[in-house]
């Protein structure tokens, strides 16, 4: 149950809409469980952790905002924050947007943060929350990369593909969730960013192209997207070791 009247500092959207089709098919990927529990429940939960998180709200499958409604109400989370659901859009830029549009007044700062990122850490969510905080008007967790990148020419599956160049790995950050903002700056960039071609992939790349400043603060191996069948194996592992070293 929301209290409009609350005076809300940090808000976290969570994208949920998408339906996974890398995953393989089944129930839209937010939904699917994790240790028995629904992803999307272990991702609000994330969020949650951080004392700095007064609200969630949670972009649902476009047919899905009453069951995943339903799920909030089902599942234990804290009292201390509020949850709002508003139904997805076809990609996951507009469902970040509908997200934004939900937000009340008197949010300052957003975090933007993938359901498919379940296992996030706080001690990373509240690092992008200082960040922000300090003034970065963006911030996005990240981590050196383990493998070299090839620029290539993409050609039709399964042919091979002329590669352009190879770019300094020691430069390249692999990107994760939850990305920080100024709330004006992302609705700014949310408003005014026309995006073509792929799309934006990530919100900072939006924030980029208004031409504001963008931090990398260090991301965490745990924060790595379920996005094929093989990190969903991953994540159940990686939750039953923190089971077993909670002792539950
Ligand atoms: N129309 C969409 C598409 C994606 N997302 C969300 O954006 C996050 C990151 O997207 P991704 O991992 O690509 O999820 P899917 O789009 O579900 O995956 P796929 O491309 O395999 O279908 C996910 O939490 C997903 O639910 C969303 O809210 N709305
Ligand atoms: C936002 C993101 O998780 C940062 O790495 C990523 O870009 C989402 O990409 P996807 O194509 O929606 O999987």
């Amino acid at each position: 149950m929301s209290d409009q009247s609350r005076p809300y500092r940090t808000a976290a959207v969570i994208p949920a809409a998408g339906r996974g089709v890398r995953l393989g098919p089944g129930a839209p990927k937010a939904l699917r469980a994790l240790g028995g529990t629904p992803m999307l429940i272990h991702a609000v939960r994330a969020m949650a952790a951080s004392r700095s998180v007064s609200l969630v709200v949670v972009v649902a499958p476009p047919d899905g905002a009453a069951e995943v409604k339903n799920l909030l109400d089902e599942h234990a989370l804290p009292e201390r924050t509020d949850y709002l659901v508003v139904p997805g859009g076809e990609t996951r830029q507009e469902s970040v947007r509908l997200g934004l549009d939900a937000l009340p007044e008197g949010v300052c700062a957003v975090l933007v943060h993938d359901a498919a990122r379940p296992l996030v850490p706080v001690d990373t969510v509240d690092a992008v929350i200082e960040a922000v905080r300090d003034g970065a008007p963006a911030v996005v967790p990240a981590l050196p990369l383990a493998d070299t990148v090839k620029e290539v020419e993409p050609g039709p599956p399964g042919e091979p593909e002329p590669v352009l160049g190879t770019p300094v790995r020691a430069r390249l950050r692999a990107v994760q969730t939850p990305q920080g903002f100024d709330r004006e700056t992302l609705v700014r960039a949310h408003k005014t960013v026309a995006v073509s071609g792929e799309g934006a992939t990530d919100d900072a790349g939006m924030v980029e192209q208004l031409g504001a400043p963008v931090v990398v603060v260090p991301g965490h191996e745990e924060a790595f997207k379920v996005t094929r069948p093989l990190d969903l194996v991953l994540a159940e592992a990686v939750l039953a070791r923190r089971r077993a070293n909670d002792g539950f």
